[in-house]
């Protein structure tokens, strides 16, 4: 069996803006009412000024525009419904189907397009084949009158068949300016933040290199200007999404969830369509009315100057939100480092806003620079990376390893706890029902202390918290039981975990019933249902 890496559960999207002075929260915008959204929005929505949407359109000097609640939110509630601008498959993919994305291979036997001769999964049962939104008919002879496949055939290399699969998203956001003027349209109305990126000179030539030549030069678009197919690049990189299920995975760009805000802690989540990836995005908490919709563009699991330095290279903006603000991170620690001087201490960032400012311990008077800080954590994720996620040995021998050098809810170490609380239960040798009182006790632990600090950093309804608490009900549920029967607890205790498990359950099911069908978020969340209906039935014979 195969874990997710804990990534899996942070899909997002893109931003940007070269300002490190305002927070999502603590801008005080401008709203513009009633421009609402374009595609998402119901004809009568239009109709009506757009006076049914969830949101309005708002603008400030530092974020540009962003989203704010036009009524008061719950969680759980759809803010948008988003069908796809366009779509193409993910920077660093492999050889995929351009239909559905879904990986490929280069052999004899693979199923070629009929009109360009580009590998697809299947010329009869490709849900994106000769569709408008997958490898559409304007794309195939643009293609084959290039002899684009003939090219991936020569590709020496695996790094230049993905460049050339990382041309096929600016070919179809290009292809739309005569094909489909209105669609067009909203993607020039996208940020591409290109005044800041011309001055990043190895983004700027990488692009120039990779795609604007290569779609000018050799797929005959001269039709359009190096700005013009450097715009499409910005506009990709500022706004997309990364979708897909499973083995496909692909990128696309929205009409209306582009302008959501980023926030290191967000109060929304997204889910999109496994064959069509319509996206929908949800509120996570209670969204009060003239509040920020934010969203995340970092991996919420990740250290502050992480993010913070993400953002910047990806999305061209430094994040000062309440979280990046905050040295403690909510009270998580998700950055902090255990002091190595008085071993007591925890060692924080002194300036959390500035990524050149020292670390100090709290208990004494160690310091260290944020340079050395950094390198230390670059090689501990480096030896993390290169560790077996199947390997519950190794995995707890990180842990061992760097349990007096990370803080235990160090991003890192929580990392590693998530994979663990996984594998127990699940894999060879660690099935559940063969997990002694210790290992269940061990599962237990590793689940709450994921849960203590996904709770403050991706609050409510988000699915890691589903995920986590779908885990946790396991070893809870059995070691009570257990004790029951060896008569180590009474009835009343017996009943008072039971209700634990019944809420961890009944949440866990609310918030992955929404993942999309196939997925394994939505076969928790059936598993958890069944495991409801007969925990009910045992609390009834515990009741009477
Ligand atoms: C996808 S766009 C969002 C829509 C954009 N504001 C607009 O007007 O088109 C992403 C860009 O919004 C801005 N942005 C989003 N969240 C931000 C934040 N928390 N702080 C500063 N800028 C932000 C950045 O300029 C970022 O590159």
């Amino acid at each position: 069996m195969l874990l997710k890496k804990l990534s899996k559960h942070h899909k997002h999207r893109n931003y940007d803006r070269n300002n490190n002075t305002a927070s999502t929260s603590g801008d005080s915008g401008t709203e513009i009412s009633s421009i609402g959204s374009w595609e998402s929005s119901s004809d009568s929505d239009k109709k009506n000024n757009n006076i049914n949407l969830p949101y309005t359109i708002a603008f400030s000097a530092t974020m540009g525009r962003y989203l704010v609640a036009s009524r008061d939110l719950k969680p759980g509630d759809v803010i948008i419904q988003d069908q796809t601008l366009t779509i193409g498959p993910a920077t660093d993919s492999g050889m995929v189907c351009l239909g559905c994305y879904t990986p490929t291979v280069q052999a004899s036997r693979t199923p070629k397009c009929l009109g360009c001769g580009w590998p697809l999964c299947s010329t009869t049962k490709c849900s994106g084949y000769r569709q408008k939104f997958g490898h559409s008919s304007a794309e195939c002879s643009l293609l084959r009158k290039n002899r684009v496949a003939d090219a991936l055939e020569r590709c020496k290399s695996q790094v230049e068949m993905k460049q050339i699969y990382e041309c096929i998203l600016p070919l179809r956001c290009l292809l739309m300016r005569d094909t489909d003027p209105k669609r067009w349209a909203i993607l020039m109305d996208m940020e591409s933040h290109n005044v800041v990126r011309k001055k990043i000179p190895v983004l700027w030539n990488r692009n120039q290199e990779v795609v604007v030549n290569r779609l000018r030069d050799d797929w005959g678009l001269k039709q359009f200007t190096e700005e013009e197919i450097h715009t499409i690049c910005g506009i990709i990189e500022v706004n997309c999404f990364e979708v897909g299920h499973n083995e496909s995975r692909a990128r696309a760009l929205y009409p209306s969830a582009f302008l959501l805000a980023h926030d290191c802690r967000p109060n929304t989540t997204h889910t999109d369509h496994p064959v069509t990836h319509e996206l929908h995005i949800r509120a996570t908490t209670p969204i009060p009315r003239g509040d920020t919709i934010t969203l995340t563009y970092a991996y919420t699991l990740q250290g502050t100057l992480k993010r913070r330095e993400h953002l910047h290279e990806g999305k061209f903006f430094w994040c000062c939100c309440e979280r990046c603000t905050d040295p403690t991170e909510f009270e998580t620690y998700s950055s902090a480092l255990a002091c190595p001087k008085c071993t007591k201490g925890i060692v924080l960032a002194t300036q959390p806003l500035d990524q050149t400012a020292p670390w100090k311990c709290r208990g004494c008077s160690y310091t260290v620079t944020a340079k050395s800080m950094n390198v230390l954590v670059d090689r501990i994720f480096e030896e993390q990376e290169s560790l077996d996620v199947n390997s519950v040995e190794e995995l707890e021998g990180f842990l061992d390893k760097y349990r007096n050098v990370l803080h235990p809810n160090h991003y890192l170490s929580i990392s590693a706890k998530y994979s663990l609380c996984q594998l127990y239960g699940k894999f060879e040798g660690y099935l559940i029902g063969d997990l002694s009182p210790k290992d269940l006790q061990v599962k237990e632990s590793y689940c709450r202390d994921v849960l203590s600090v996904v709770d403050h950093l991706e609050p409510g309804m988000s699915r890691l918290r589903g995920v986590i608490m779908y885990e946790l009900h396991a070893p809870i549920m059995i070691q009570a039981t257990r004790q029951y029967e060896n008569k180590e607890i009474n009835a009343e205790e017996l009943r008072k975990r039971l209700m634990e498990v019944y809420h961890l359950l009944k949440d866990s099911e609310a918030i992955l019933a929404i993942e999309p069908e196939g997925s394994q978020e939505q076969t928790m969340a059936w598993a958890a249902k069944f495991a409801l209906q007969r925990l009910k039935k045992s609390l009834m014979k515990i009741n009477k």
